[in-house]
């Protein structure tokens, strides 16, 4: 589909892969014109999921003309985002595998099963999730589109080869295994996907065009001490309210710490935006970097200058914040959010915003956690080397279909 087209790879990156183009229906199932990322679609507290899934609606109907694709590529194996449930079926259809591509961790797989098998929401009030930071999908009972949609995901993975998990085995080992020999999913590792291509170029033109100029941005970068900076970013899709937002500006101005803000709203006009205090970005001048729409967000987490980030626990701002080594401080919002965060504990949970900050850029425990943070982006880097646990499982997943289709 376009969408994913427009997020491919630079020409420079020295990757080739070729792109076929199918069109998406986003105005047959009611979507404006264009509404081709999810991250056009306007956002609420629970992440909208009425409208994701009129999107994903769109995307269902896809089957049929990429069906046509297949007939006529006749690929060895088909790799499909979990979303694309269909793609099992079209698979069989061309008897060859198809594998989920899965967007999330271990961690949230296996807690979400065992939440769908035991519903422990039910019996108490307060589990190590509270009521309210169990996702609404696991909770409904009555039947709509968004929970038929997750039966027909779910079934369609049942009848799959395996899946294919951006994850990395010495993250969450304990997850891994479970996943694999209890609830006995055939799977492989092979992220962080983000360590993919190391370079500038590849890291700034990753997903949506940024509202910043890369060596602008890089310059602003540049002029910092190391691990002076805090990057604060909530994904692509969580929208906060004015006030919620003026309360982060706020505590970053008595924060007195230097920061990168990544903004969902756009200026209007050249007024003052009235969800920051008055005068605030001329008091911040320097100081604090405003991005108003898409960032460059590895290209930013990776620079030196950055020591800490503030995030939703979306999976893959979690694992680049851990490819980074930086301490994050955790601010779920939505979905499978609260799962990544227990996962990523050590890090600092979301006390006052203020004090969280502070304590992981500056205060005693600052220095252990950054320490922590860069082991752990050293275990990443590793497992997509030569030779690591993502690489091998991505080699032993390659010869395995290798060896099915001659
Ligand atoms: O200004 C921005 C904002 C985001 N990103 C990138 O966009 C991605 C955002 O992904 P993620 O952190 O996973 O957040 P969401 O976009 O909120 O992701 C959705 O999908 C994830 C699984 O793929 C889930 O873990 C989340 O809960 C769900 O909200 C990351 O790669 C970021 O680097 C940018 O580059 N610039």
């Amino acid at each position: 589909a376009k969408m994913f087209a427009s997020r491919g790879r630079s020409k420079e990156s020295g990757i080739h892969i070729g792109v076929e183009l199918l069109n998406f229906p986003a105005v047959d199932v009611g979507l404006p014109e264009g509404c081709e990322n999810v991250d056009l679609i306007p956002t609420s507290q629970d992440g909208n999921l009425e409208m994701i899934t009129n999107f994903l609606q769109a995307a269902l109907m896809l089957q049929q003309p990429f069906e046509k694709l297949l007939q006529g590529r006749k690929p060895d194996c088909l790799v499909a985002d979990t979303f694309f449930h269909w793609a099992t079926d079209a698979a069989n259809k061309f008897r060859i595998p198809r594998l989920v591509f899965h967007g999330i961790s271990y961690f949230s797989f296996c807690a979400s099963e065992c939440m769908s098998l035991y519903k422990p929401y039910k019996k108490f009030s307060d589990i190590k999730l509270t009521r309210n930071q169990v996702p609404d999908y696991v909770k409904q009972d009555a039947e709509t589109n968004s929970t038929k949609l997750l039966k027909a995901i779910k079934e369609a993975e049942l009848k799959s080869y395996g899946v294919v998990v951006n994850s990395f085995y010495e993250l969450e080992a304990t997850y891994a295994d479970y996943y694999r020999n209890v609830l006995g999913k055939k799977s492989w590792h092979v992220g962080p996907v983000s360590l993919c291509s190391g370079k500038n170029i590849d890291k700034f033109e990753r997903g949506n065009k940024s509202a910043i100029d890369e060596q602008e941005c890089l310059e602003w970068l540049e002029s910092k001490e190391p691990n002076s900076v805090l990057y604060i970013c909530f994904g692509s899709r969580t929208n906060f309210t004015s006030s919620q937002l003026k309360e982060i500006a706020m505590a970053l101005e008595a924060s007195e710490l230097q920061f990168i803000w990544v903004v969902r709203k756009q200026k209007n006009n050249e007024e003052e935006d009235d969800w920051l205090p008055e005068g605030f970005e001329k008091r911040m001048e320097g100081k604090g970097l405003i991005i108003r729409g898409w960032a460059p967000q590895v290209l930013i987490l990776d620079h030196e200058a950055v020591g800490g980030f503030v995030t939703h626990c979306g999976w893959n701002s979690t694992l680049e914040g851990v490819c980074a080594g930086v301490p994050m401080v955790t601010w779920p919002a939505f979905a499978e959010q609260f799962y990544n965060e227990k996962l990523m504990g050590e890090f600092v949970e979301r006390e006052s915003i203020e004090k969280a900050v502070k304590e992981m850029m500056k205060g005693d425990k600052a220095e252990e956690m950054r320490n922590k943070a860069k082991a752990l982006a050293e275990a990443a880097k590793k497992a997509v080397e030569k030779g690591g646990s993502s690489y091998s499982d991505l080699d032993a997943l390659i010869e395995e279909i290798s060896l099915r289709s001659h």
